[in-house]
């Protein structure tokens, strides 16, 4: 799929991955609508961007995805601007087991608004278009991560909830892909204040760690060219792209119940 004239929104895009994610689908030709919570670093991204790729290409629009309403008038806004919507990149998390409520509010539920938001939008049973959506799930979203368990229980979700999309959208006539992308550790502000973020469990601060060291870390860059991939390979649906520094595979899951 070319992306050319392609529209995408993205979560959480101001910093990190989601920052990574806007700049290559800019660079492959996509105009790209950016929703974040911080409104300070995604209105100075926005600025940057619109200056490199031109006014008509990026959209900042401060959004919470744990509000319907604001995610409601982001999505709008995005298709009046931008005359619809191809890409959704539901990227936008957090990792804290001190208020794993929230947590579990952005990560999971976050997920499933923005997407069934989206759809009202992409769906070609609605009058859309089409396209795919890519969850940035996690590595913990295959295996447990034992110093975040409600995290690991939120990327499980992520996982599971892009593999149910993916089918239901397949034998429905959504015209919509549905993927994840499950890197493991990420240089960003996020995996740098990891330590600080474990609560009851900061005594395994230590063996996470240790898992630091085993996988090393990836680069923003890294996962947005898994993105890529997910987004543009048409064959794609209803798949977990693991990253590591040292390999890059989809998932087989095996149906247990036969
Ligand atoms: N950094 C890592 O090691 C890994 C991160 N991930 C996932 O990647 C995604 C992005 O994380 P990073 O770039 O590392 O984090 P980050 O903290 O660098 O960036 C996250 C962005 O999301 C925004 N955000 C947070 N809550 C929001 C909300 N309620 N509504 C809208 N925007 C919100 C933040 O303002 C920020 O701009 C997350 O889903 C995270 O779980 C997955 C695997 C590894
Ligand atoms: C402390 C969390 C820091 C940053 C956020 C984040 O999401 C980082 C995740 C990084 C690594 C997670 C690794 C999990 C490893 C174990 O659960 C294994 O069981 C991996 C499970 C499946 C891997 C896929 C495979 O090779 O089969």
């Amino acid at each position: 799929m070319s992306l050319d004239g392609k529209v995408a929104v993205v979560t959480g895009a101001a910093l990190g991955i989601g920052k990574a994610m806007t700049e290559i689908l800019l660079q492959n030709g996509a105009k790209v609508a950016l929703l974040d919570v911080n409104e300070t670093a995604g209105k100075s991204l926005c600025e940057a961007l619109m200056k490199q790729y031109g006014q008509e290409k990026t959209l900042f629009l401060s959004c919470d995805i744990q509000s319907e309403e604001q995610t409601k008038a982001a999505l709008k806004k995005t298709s009046e601007v931008f005359g619809g919507i191809d890409i959704l990149c539901n990227n936008a998390g957090i990792l804290n087991e001190n208020t794993w409520e929230k947590t579990v509010s952005i990560n999971l539920m976050g997920v499933i608004r923005s997407t069934y938001l989206a759809l009202e939008h992409m769906n070609k049973l609605n009058g859309g278009r089409g396209g795919v959506i890519v969850n940035t799930a996690s590595m913990a979203g295959l295996g447990p991560l034992p110093s975040c368990p409600v995290y690991t229980a939120t990327k499980h979700g992520v996982v599971g909830f892009t593999r149910a999309m993916a089918a239901a959208s397949s034998a429905s006539g959504y015209g919509i892909r549905v993927n994840a992308v499950c890197p493991s550790f990420v240089q960003t502000e996020l995996f740098a204040n990891i330590l600080d973020k474990l609560g009851q469990f900061s005594h395994l601060a230590d063996a996470t760690k240790g898992m630091v060291e085993k996988f090393g870390t990836l680069s923003v860059s890294q996962v947005a060219e898994c993105l890529l991939e997910l987004v543009t390979d048409e064959t794609k649906n209803g798949e977990a792209l693991v990253v590591t520094p040292q390999m890059k595979k989809y998932m087989t899951f095996v149906n247990t119940i036969q």
